[in-house]
């Protein structure tokens, strides 16, 4: 690991900041570290060989000593707000990313991993800026100001400090190595527990229903323990660090004072310049020591930082600045030879697929399960790339488009409705949100979902409303947008033979072109088309 991710400075501007802020901290804490051993000597000295007073010793001391107070209270606030605003800054560019990535995308990571991430994860982050890296830039400007002052006293002390101190930074590398796949293995560990625990509580009734509840103890135990072993591992090695440390960083100040004791009695060095060497000699270990230690509680964060890179990183799909979308009021949407391939699949989900679907037709999609009807419709919503072929509109291709822009031209409903916790007018309005009630309450009455009150509550995802329930909401909210296109995902899955005739109606009834897959006989009549996605095959209902 680096001891400061370039990464990090680049990506959240308030870390620059902050670390200018450290470095004079850390010398104005430097330089006040030297003043304070050369008052501690000139007084002892003074009154072991004069007899002299201490009262203007004592006040320079004290006026040292509050001001190195007020400077670690400084440092501690800029480490907090920096920490705050770093955090904060990352875990919006994270989920602007997510989002510019895509539904797929996001299908493909664990979002109980990435939520871990993006709270708890980069909470870790907090040790790294308050501790850390200001004592780094300690650990960079002390040794050097106190080895200068040193070597004006005393210079084989000088010379001591200056061969035995890089031992300190390659032990701690050597642990540092060891501690990283720890860190690694603990984030990972911390991880596949939050995932576990999110599935088991989201599959409790079903894993109740198969009495199989009771298993998912154990297997809650064997993760449980995972974590706790890689947490006492990294513990293990933080106490080794600390103490493989604090005995190097002793005997290096123990050889010093023997050549200071020998100078000494040799009458070669002042009891002065002695003491001033004596006292500062183990400032000089202490700060590199300390970076050692707090390198240990700020791996995690570092770690999780690593891990908001990787997504931060992963390139975005090429999509275009073009904002002409051209209207599909009027304009037909085609897809020509379009082959789709999903990451780690070596069978194509889509193979050369043509289509057409022209302004005001009502089109159903069909074929067998996994025949890639889904696919088709993230095709044209631009969440994933085809590995060949193009989808074009009014004569332009249409990843020449700005994403947003172009999405804005389709109102889809899903597989899963993906309803947010609020009310139903909440979840309609998602749709547009300026609408009117009057305007929402047609949507519904469209949908097929007249009888839900405005106000009805809803769960998190759905939650409260049956599943036919959810799909009308779902529905209602694609009808509200102004959008030409409606891009339906089996929308009558789970209605009864009414609520599907309603619903039917309804859709015939905005004159908009309708692109759905359907499974259900009564909907792939009401089309006007059939396109059999998987056969290749196109059939003129
Ligand atoms: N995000 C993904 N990552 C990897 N493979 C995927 C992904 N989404 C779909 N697939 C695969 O692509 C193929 C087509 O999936 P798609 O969902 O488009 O089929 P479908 O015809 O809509 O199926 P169904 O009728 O069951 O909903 C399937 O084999 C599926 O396993």
């Amino acid at each position: 690991m680096k001891p400061v991710d370039p990464r990090l400075l680049r990506r959240a501007r308030a870390a620059r900041s902050f670390l200018v802020a450290s470095v004079v901290i850390g010398v104005a804490s430097g330089l006040l570290i030297v003043v304070q051993a050369v008052l501690l000597a000139h007084g002892i000295a003074g009154v072991v060989l004069h007899g002299a007073g201490v009262a203007g010793v004592a006040l320079g001391l004290t006026g040292v000593v509050a001001t190195r107070g007020l400077l670690v209270w400084a440092q501690e606030v800029v480490a907090q707000r920096a920490a705050a605003a770093v955090k904060s800054s990352l875990r919006k560019q994270v989920l602007e990313h997510s989002l510019k990535l895509g539904p797929v995308w996001l299908s493909g990571e664990r979002s109980s991993a990435l939520t871990t991430l993006l709270t708890k994860g980069l909470d870790d982050l907090d040790p790294y800026f308050a501790r850390y890296l200001p004592q780094l830039v300690l650990a960079a400007t002390v040794p050097a100001g106190v080895i200068g002052w040193m070597g004006t006293g005393d210079l084989i002390a000088a010379g001591t400090v200056v061969v035995t101190l890089p031992l300190i930074p390659i032990f701690m590398a050597l642990i540092g190595w060891a501690t990283q796949a720890h860190s690694r293995r603990r984030q990972h560990a911390l991880a596949v527990l939050a995932h576990h625990f999110a599935d088991v509580v989201a599959g409790l009734p079903t894993l109740k229903l198969f009495g199989r509840a009771k298993a998912q103890e154990s297997a809650v135990r064997r993760v449980t323990d995972k974590h706790r072993v890689a947490s006492m591992g990294s513990l293990r090695l933080a106490f080794l660090s600390s103490l493989v440390l604090e005995l190097l960083a002793s005997i290096s100040v123990a050889l010093v004072a023997v050549g200071v004791g020998l100078q000494l009695v040799d009458g070669k060095l002042g009891l002065e310049t002695a003491l001033m060497v004596l006292i500062l000699a183990p400032e000089a270990y202490l700060p590199l020591r300390q970076v050692g230690m707090q390198f240990h509680a700020s791996a995690d964060g570092v770690a999780a930082s690593e891990e908001v890179f990787r997504v931060l990183e992963t390139p975005l799909p090429a999509r275009g600045e073009r904002t002409d979308v051209p209207d599909l009021r009027v304009n037909s949407l085609h897809l020509y030879d379009v082959t789709v391939r999903y990451p780690g699949r070596d069978e194509p989900a889509l193979d050369g697929f043509d289509l057409e679907v022209r302004p005001g037709e009502v089109v159903a999609l069909t074929g067998p399960s996994g025949a890639g009807k889904s696919t088709v419709l993230s095709v044209l919503l631009g969440f994933v790339e085809p590995e060949r072929g193009v989808v074009v509109a009014g004569g332009s291709a249409a990843d020449e488009f700005e994403p947003t822009v172009w999405r804005r031209q389709f109102g889809w409903v899903p597989q899963r409705p993906g309803l947010r916790m609020g009310t139903v007018a909440d979840n309609v309005r998602l749709g547009r949100p300026e609408a009117r009630d009057e305007e929402v309450l047609v949507a519904l009455a469209t949908a097929g979902a007249g009888e839900l009150a405005l106000d009805k509550p809803v769960g998190e995802q759905g939650q409260l409303l049956s599943g036919g329930q959810q799909r009308r909401v779902a529905l209602a909210r694609a009808l509200l947008t102004d959008a030409p296109v409606l891009l339906l995902d089996e929308p009558t899955a789970g209605l009864d033979a009414d609520a599907e005739a309603a619903v039917i109606a309804g859709l015939r009834g905005t004159g908009r072109t309708v692109l759905m897959v359907a499974h259900r006989p009564a909907l792939i009549a009401a089309a006007d088309r059939v396109v059999t996605v998987g056969a290749r095959e196109l059939v003129n209902a």
